[in-house]
């Protein structure tokens, strides 16, 4: 439809053209036949029919016989179609018109159609071009306000992801004020959040491994102060709240070695209540309770605060004596035994007194343990036992 209203409009616009081209010739024509200059009339007719719109001139004289007839086509190429203008052709002689003859311009649909489709392809080049441009218009503000920003974008949302960084935050180069500044301020917003969320957790977890520690640092101590009372229970004797046999050897033994290393001499005692039985059965278990605490007290009064003293068996007391010699030891023996002999208990309103047997021995350069001393201190108290009791012998 839009081809034939195309089509239309050009054709008329084509007869317009052909009527003012035999108005702009008609003049030089008129005097072409009016002088009978046949070659000036031709060589009009060759201008006219070598134009484009032109296929054919025909000139007929005041008889209508053919002056000329010109053709810009072949016989055997006739177009489908022709269309044309005529006009008369006069001279002007004292005011009259003398009539000459007429002319008639032909053109075709061939030129029309030409013209048409020269129009359409002149449309369908420009809509190229207008298209093209668009599309490159696009592809440049695709690029530069939405590709090129949602890269960098996602580059640095990936960038923050694989920091430690919590105060990182996304900065992008070219920002407009569109939707992307919006996500962009939407992204930092949800960061800052974050951070804030992952800041309270630290300090929540900061107070309660506080907490935590300070729970643990007390039961902790509760349990050393367990462990030192039991250690204690452990390694002392429940009655007279001295060393107990175990603990009392281990000690001494590591004494003797350190003793051993530093060439020093040290001596064991060896002490053993005198017919203990007697008490007890005298005076009760209770009162034989109390004649032990009471010789382990008189014994501790005795000595200086670097020695030992233990209870090793039901009535027999032991003491260590670091750096001490033989000598020393026996007086200090003797001195327990005579205090002791000399002492008296009061106990129910009876008066008690019982003696102790001692042994003393000290160390030789190559013993090693502790044991070694024991066998011999212990003979040394049974030979005070067998010499009658309440005497020291070393
Ligand atoms: N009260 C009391 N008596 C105890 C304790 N441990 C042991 N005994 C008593 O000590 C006495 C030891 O008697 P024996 O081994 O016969 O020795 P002894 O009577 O002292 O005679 P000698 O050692 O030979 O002088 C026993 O009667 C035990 O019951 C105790 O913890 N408390």
């Amino acid at each position: 439809m839009q081809f034939l209203t195309e089509y239309l409009k050009t054709q008329n616009a084509i007869l317009d053209e052909l009527q003012q081209l035999e108005q702009t010739v008609h003049g030089s024509i008129a005097r072409s036949i009016w002088q009978y200059n046949q070659t000036q009339l031709e060589a009009l007719v060759a201008g006219l029919i070598k134009m484009p719109i032109i296929e054919g001139v025909e000139l007929l004289d005041k008889d209508n016989k053919a002056m000329i007839d010109a053709r810009s086509y072949l016989t055997s190429s006739v177009p489908l179609s022709t269309f044309s203008t005529q006009s008369d052709i006069h001279w002007s002689l004292n005011n009259s018109q003398i009539y000459l003859g007429s002319i008639t311009l032909y053109s075709s649909s061939q030129v029309v159609l030409d013209r048409v489709l020269f129009g359409f392809a002149l449309i369908a080049v420009t809509a190229i071009f207008k298209l093209s441009l668009l599309f490159w218009l696009f592809v440049w503000a695709f690029n530069r306000y939405l590709a090129t920003p949602l890269s960098e974008l996602m580059l640095q949302v990936q960038d923050v992801q694989l920091s430690q960084d919590s105060t990182k935050r996304i900065h992008l180069s070219h920002t407009e004020d569109n939707e992307l500044m919006q996500l962009q301020q939407h992204i930092n917003n949800m960061l800052c959040s974050m951070a804030r969320d992952r800041e309270r957790l630290l300090e929540d977890e900061q107070a309660k491994r506080s907490w935590l520690e300070q729970a643990v640092a007390k039961r902790t101590e509760a349990l050393q102060i367990s462990n030192e009372k039991l250690k204690e229970l452990a390694s002392k004797d429940s009655l007279t709240q001295v060393l107990n046999r175990g603990s009392f050897f281990e000690m001494a033994q590591q004494l003797l070695s350190l003793a051993q290393r530093q060439k020093s001499t040290v001596s064991f005692i060896l002490m053993d209540l005198d017919l203990f039985k007697e008490v007890n059965d005298t005076f009760g278990h209770f009162a034989g309770d109390k004649v032990l605490i009471h010789c382990t007290q008189t014994i501790q009064s005795l000595l200086r605060k670097s020695d030992l003293v233990a209870r090793v068996g039901g009535e027999e007391f032991a003491v260590f004596l670091p750096d001490t010699g033989l000598d020393d030891a026996y007086r200090i023996a003797n001195t327990i035994r005579q205090t002791i002999a000399d002492s008296t208990l009061e106990i129910d309103n009876k008066t008690i007194a019982y003696t102790l047997s001692i042994g003393v021995v000290c160390s030789e350069p190559d013993d090693e343990l502790i044991d070694e001393l024991f066998k011999r201190v212990d003979l040394k108290l049974y030979g005070a036992k067998d010499k009658g009791r309440d005497r020291v012998e070393k």
